[in-house]
């Protein structure tokens, strides 16, 4: 950053000194200088006095960003400027999270409509016929009675009704017009009283009396009360009436829902959601015209991610006369709202006034071997958009992507890291940045090896940053690792530019790590234009051409697609998409012109994806279909409960998220069974059945369940039907009730917590013991496997080999008595552990042996048994002999991985 000072290029300079007017948006592609365009800026403003330091504001995205304001702008020279996060513009806690269809209509500009409507339905002047009095004379009119001490004053409702009117049609917010209608109501009463007892109505208190007066009180409360912003805001989501009279015409019934929560014990236990305060704010706004405080000048970075009702919200604060600078990509908006341009922010920020936008087009960060890299992506995502060029190379090595085998890919990270942070001249060290997909254990586990690894563990302290995509957006590091490009990409509308931002960070090199194909978004270099930047928006977009997930499909293999996947034509039936078949690594690649029978496995926006591998398409078994139909039920059990007591309710919620799960992460045996089972709801849907599992278990297990409240949310989810509906499938399909849940498996202590745990003891084949063997047997076995457990290297050894499974794609379990199973392509697979110096041949037979044993007390016998050893085997012969005698193959750990021969089988390729 310090570099700019000396080395700002014309185009940047003439934004920094442009004469603050009305709004300057600045749009620049990544590592054009958006950020220090905006700091010169600031700087150039106040000393050339057009503004003081303190009537400046910046805002940006997160603390890293304010931390490098106040690093840079005192190098500047200018201080006392404000700078703030955006997310801490608005007052009160942020408590609660919204569904993101809930965020899209909260922070929709219309809501501001729906506010409105919101406050003005408090004013009621129907209410009058309840408070007025019949005529008392014939020739009289019904009226309004008011007693000051012995004297009683009437008003005509008409009269009544027309100061209501004139107050409630001036100008002014909502509090402000209600006093003013009590002023002339108290005005009105006044000279009623001058007329009967002239002398009383000229002192100077009776004024006072009469605006406490308590039916003057009562009176103004009915026709015309005012609620505070946060219960106008509660009583809006938790009254659908109301909620529809002030959304009629703006929102659809869709929308509306979304809205519908219902309000906890206090206001204060609600969850409040940062679009939540925004709103509030919106609503102070109406009703007491209380505004946040005003600025002479606004710098806003990042300002792609505003939301629309953000930006009212911004525009507030910008002083009469008042400017800001608008820094921001379009290519890069990962927000609730997706811009394709400038047009609504802008005239939002300028409250419909002037406003305009300049491009910055050169790079400064990115060198240009990255930028190629990344160039069929910014085509996908932006195509109206300028690409920027980079001013720098950084050699032939400065991009590498590497394909790698699931189970190597923690080791894999770890071996580029040191290689990355040994880039270093050996002067400054070189900062090293993985980033890994949002919500993946992955960040923990890289970063858990990192820390661990004798060679980098200390060194990489101060200079290695493992982050979810997420949070990298503004950052900049030398070297980049990007891991699973696939998955960030498949996250949710705007995975495709969370990418675009994660693999646009470094200034030096990037390296892209990938079990997975690489998105074809990235690797399409023949890609047309006209993608369009609605690209990356849903999954189901132009849903009515899709073909089911499922649907069995003939194709004949054209030739070779990127990201190693292959084109192919359909033969039957005939679909009218550009299909894809994708094949798992070190399976056998299929030809040219060959037929292959496969799968929909998903539909991409562009594309089906099809397979003929045949995980996930089991049907549902007897087994799960008991604990599937217990957990179809608990919502509705829980919604009719007093409070919260129902059988095994975490456990059966807890199977109900990992129903959702199986689907959205597609890696169980039965997913696209429970897909059907559910109706096909879409990746949104099934995430808000997901969170309503998990936050219902979270209040059961805080002690802040409400029965009313889930009830308000089942309904409002739109599940209440589609669960129902998969329970009746299920039961007719089976012809039983469920069986009690506790019965199958022991509940786990927390499920939330347990959930991977649990996805992997669902694997319908998993090793349960029959029935049939002794039970005493089967407490021998239990014993020993319990001594055995109690090793802590057999234990990090279990561990460690089901993490390599689920590296691999694969659903390791594991029970009382086998230590991991997991089913693989070649069928269920046993494995059972050693522990510490169990590395002799001795040891090893009887490993065999016991697996053998539980092998034996399986329904069905396993395809393949693995014993797993902390170390290779003392002798050189041991694992050979184990096979050929016990058929049982033997892997141990290695410095690098696994070794054995067996290896990759015993991961299932
Ligand atoms: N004229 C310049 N000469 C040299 N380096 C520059 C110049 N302008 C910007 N840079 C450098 O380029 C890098 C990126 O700048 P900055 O962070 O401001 O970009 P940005 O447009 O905000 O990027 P992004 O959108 O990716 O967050 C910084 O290291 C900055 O110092």
């Amino acid at each position: 950053m310090r570099d700019i000072v000396e080395t700002i290029r014309r185009d940047q300079l003439e934004l920094v000194t442009g004469a603050p007017a009305d709004i300057m948006v600045v749009q620049g592609g990544p590592g054009t200088g958006k950020s220090a365009v905006g700091l010169h800026r600031v700087t150039w403003l106040v000393d050339n006095e057009h503004f003081r330091a303190q009537d400046i504001l910046v805002i940006g995205p997160h603390q890293r960003f304010l931390d490098y304001v106040g690093q840079v702008l005192p190098t500047l020279g200018t201080r006392d400027v404000n700078a703030v996060r955006l997310a801490r513009l608005w007052e009160g806690e942020t408590t609660g999270t919204d569904t993101p269809k809930a965020r899209r209509v909260k922070s929709d500009g219309r809501m501001a409509d729906v506010l409105r409507r919101r406050v003005e339905s408090d004013y009621r002047p129907a209410a009058l016929d309840a408070l007025t009095v019949a005529p008392s004379f014939e020739g009289d009119e019904p009226a309004i009675v008011v007693t000051a001490g012995s004297t009683t004053l009437r008003v005509p409702k008409s009269e009544v009704l027309a100061l209501l009117d004139r107050a409630h049609s001036g100008e002014g917010p909502f509090r402000e017009r209600r006093e003013r209608f009590r002023g002339l109501l108290v005005d009105r009463l006044l000279q009623e009283l001058a007329g009967i007892a002239p002398r009383r109505g000229q002192t100077g208190t009776i004024r006072r009396d009469l605006e406490r007066n308590r039916r003057v009180e009562r009176l103004v409360d009915r026709v015309w009360p005012s609620p505070g912003a946060r219960e106008a805001l509660r009583s809006l989501y938790d009254t659908p009436d109301l909620l529809r009279e002030c959304a009629d015409g703006i929102l659809d019934e869709d929308e509306r829902t979304a809205l519908l929560r219902p309000r906890a014990a206090t206001a204060d236990a609600d969850p409040w959601t940062l679009d939540d305060q925004v709103c509030l704010e919106e609503l102070r706004v109406l009703i007491s015209g209380d505004t946040p405080p005003r600025y002479g000048h606004i710098v806003i970075d990042e300002a792609q991610d505003l939301t629309p009702m953000q930006a009212r919200s911004l525009r507030r604060r910008c002083g009469a006369g008042g400017s800001m600078t608008v820094l921001g990509d379009l290519a890069q908006a990962t927000g609730a709202h997706l811009p394709a341009d400038w047009d609504l922010l802008g005239a939002l920020l300028s409250d419909h006034g002037d406003w305009r936008v300049a491009e910055l087009t050169t790079s400064y960060r990115v060198p240009a071997e990255i930028m190629d890299f990344v160039a069929p992506l910014a085509r996908a995502i932006a195509p109206d958009l300028p690409f920027p060029q980079a001013v720098r190379e950084a050699g032939a090595d400065a991009v590498r992507t590497v394909a790698t085998e699931p189970w190597k890919l923690l080791d894999d990270t770890v071996a580029h890291v040191a290689r990355l942070m040994d880039t270093s001249d050996g002067s400054t060290a070189r900062s090293v940045a993985v980033v890994v997909p949002d919500d993946s254990d992955w960040l923990d586990a890289i970063s858990r090896r990192i820390a661990e690894d004798d060679d980098i563990g200390a060194r990489s302290r101060e200079t290695v940053s493992v982050l979810a995509a997420a949070q990298v957006k503004g950052m900049e590091y030398d070297h980049v690792l990007v891991v699973e490009p696939a998955t960030i990409a498949d996250r949710g509308p705007a995975g495709l530019r969370q990418l675009y931002v994660a693999l646009t960070r470094s200034t030096q090199s990037l390296t892209v790590l990938h079990t997975a194909p690489l998105p074809t978004r990235l690797t399409d270099t023949d890609a047309d234009a006209d993608a369009g930047s609605g690209e990356a928006r849903t999954e189901d977009a132009g849903a009515g051409k899709l073909p089911p997930i499922g649907t069995d499909v003939r194709v004949e293999v054209v030739g070779r697609a990127p990201g190693g996947r292959y084109k192919v034509r359909p033969l039957s039936p005939v679909l009218d998409r550009p299909l894809v078949l994708t094949v798992r690594h070190g399976s056998v690649p299929p030809r040219r012109n060959e037929k292959v029978d496969c799968w929909v496995f998903a539909n991409e926006t562009t594309q089906t994806v099809l397979t003929a591998d045949q995980r996930g398409r089991s049907p549902v078994s007897e087994r799960m279909a008991g604990r599937y139909l217990a957990a179809l039920d608990v919502l509705g059990e829980l919604a009719g409960s007093d409070d919260g007591d129902v059988p095994d309710a975490r456990v059966r919620l807890s199977e109900l998220q990992g129903m959702a799960n199986r689907i959205l992460r597609r890696d169980q045996a039965d997913w696209v069974s429970v897909l059907h089972l559910f109706g096909d709801p879409d990746r949104e849907r099934l995430g808000v059945l997901r969170d309503l599992a998990a936050t219902t278990s979270r209040a059961l297990k805080e002690r802040t369940f409400d029965a009313g409240r889930l009830a308000e949310a089942v309904t409002a989810s739109g599940w209440t039907e589609p669960l129902a509906r998969a329970r009746r499938e299920l039961q007719e399909r089976f012809g039983k009730e469920e069986q009690e849940p506790a019965a199958q498996e022991p509940a786990p202590q927390e499920p939330e917590e347990q959930e991977a745990e649990r996805q992997m003891t669902a694997v319908d084949t998993v090793a349960e013991p029959a029935s049939a063997p002794q039970d005493a047997f089967l407490r021998a076995l239990e014993e020993s496997a319990r001594a055995d457990r109690a090793c802590k290297k057999h234990e990090a050894v279990r561990h460690a080999l089901k993490a390599s499974l689920l590296w691999a794609d694969l659903q390791p379990a594991d029970s009382a008595i086998v230590d991991v199973s997991c089913v693989t392509r070649h069928g269920l697979f046993l494995y059972e552990a050693l522990g510490a110096g169990h590395c002799a041949y001795a040891d090893l037979r009887a490993g065999a042996t016991r697996l053998l044993e539980v092998n034996h007390t399986l329904p069905t016998p396993a395809d393949g048994l693995y014993l797993v050893l902390p170390e290779p085997p003392a002798e050189d012969w041991s694992a050979g002999t184990i096979r050929d005698v016990f058929r049982v193959h033997v892997i141990w750990r290695s410095p690098t991985g696994w070794g054995g021969e067996d290896t990759d089988t015993a991961f299932g390729s």
